[in-house]
């Protein structure tokens, strides 16, 4: 495909699911334009601490006004209103570098689907999946074997999947990426610029020369 957009996403960010219902929702619509989306897993806490940026929840100005955003967003990607977890915020290292693992291992659909549900358990059903056996549970919802799902609780573990983060972490450092989603966008021309936010969707489809009513799906998440 000529376009491309790379979104990289951890768990542990509201803003990260937005953006991956909504790319899903569209994709079809992307495709038939000739851009492909790649998910990738990130760990934000590396993000931070190597572009030196710090969680929007630790400045009390854009914490509080998060609560107006959060709102909105929700209503506007059609997910029931998120609720901040009692245990948050989560180490996600664990449930990313499973997520490595599934991408790797599985269709597409199975991935982003596994994927999607993280968020699910945490912000809508206030589960801490960081947990191995909770993620493990979640994985079980997912009809993963027993086999499936120590194999995948391994390689959270593994030298392999703990470089894989780190070097999708290091990828999106060196594309200048200091939060997330962050997003790497190729065009028909060939050009690659990044993109930051589940807010700045209209200005990728400029960038890639999409008109705006292709790409509107906005309905409501089934969950
Ligand atoms: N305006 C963005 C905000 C995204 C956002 O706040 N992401 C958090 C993680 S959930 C982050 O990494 N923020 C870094 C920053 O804003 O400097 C959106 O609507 O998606």
């Amino acid at each position: 495909m000529a376009g491309k957009i790379d979104a990289y996403i951890d768990c542990v960010s509201p803003y990260s699911y937005y953006a991956t219902l909504y790319l899903r929702r569209n994709r079809d619509a992307l495709r038939s334009h000739g851009v492909e989306v790649e998910l990738h897993p990130v760990f934000l806490g590396g993000i931070n601490v190597g572009s030196g940026n710090k969680p929007p929840w630790t400045l009390p100005a854009k914490a509080s006004y998060s609560k107006f955003d959060s709102e909105r967003a929700c209503k506007y990607f059609g997910v029931p209103q998120i609720k901040t977890p009692d245990f948050f915020p989560i180490l996600s290292i664990m449930p990313q570098r499973c997520m490595i693992y599934i991408k790797r291992h599985y269709p597409q659909e199975r991935y982003e689907t596994t994927f999607l549900s993280l968020w699910e358990w945490m912000y809508h059903k206030n589960i801490d999946i960081s947990k191995p056996e909770k993620l493990a549970e979640l994985l079980k919802s997912h009809n993963y074997s027993d086999q499936e799902i120590k194999d995948i609780l391994e390689s959270a573990k593994s030298p392999e999947y703990k470089e894989a983060l780190t070097a999708n972490t290091q990828k999106a450092l060196d594309q200048g990426a200091y939060g997330a989603p962050w997003f790497w966008v190729r065009n028909k021309e060939g050009k690659e610029e990044p993109f930051f936010g589940s807010d700045r969707f209209a200005f990728m489809w400029q960038y890639l020369g999409i008109p705006f009513q292709d790409v509107t799906i906005v309905e409501k998440a089934k969950l």
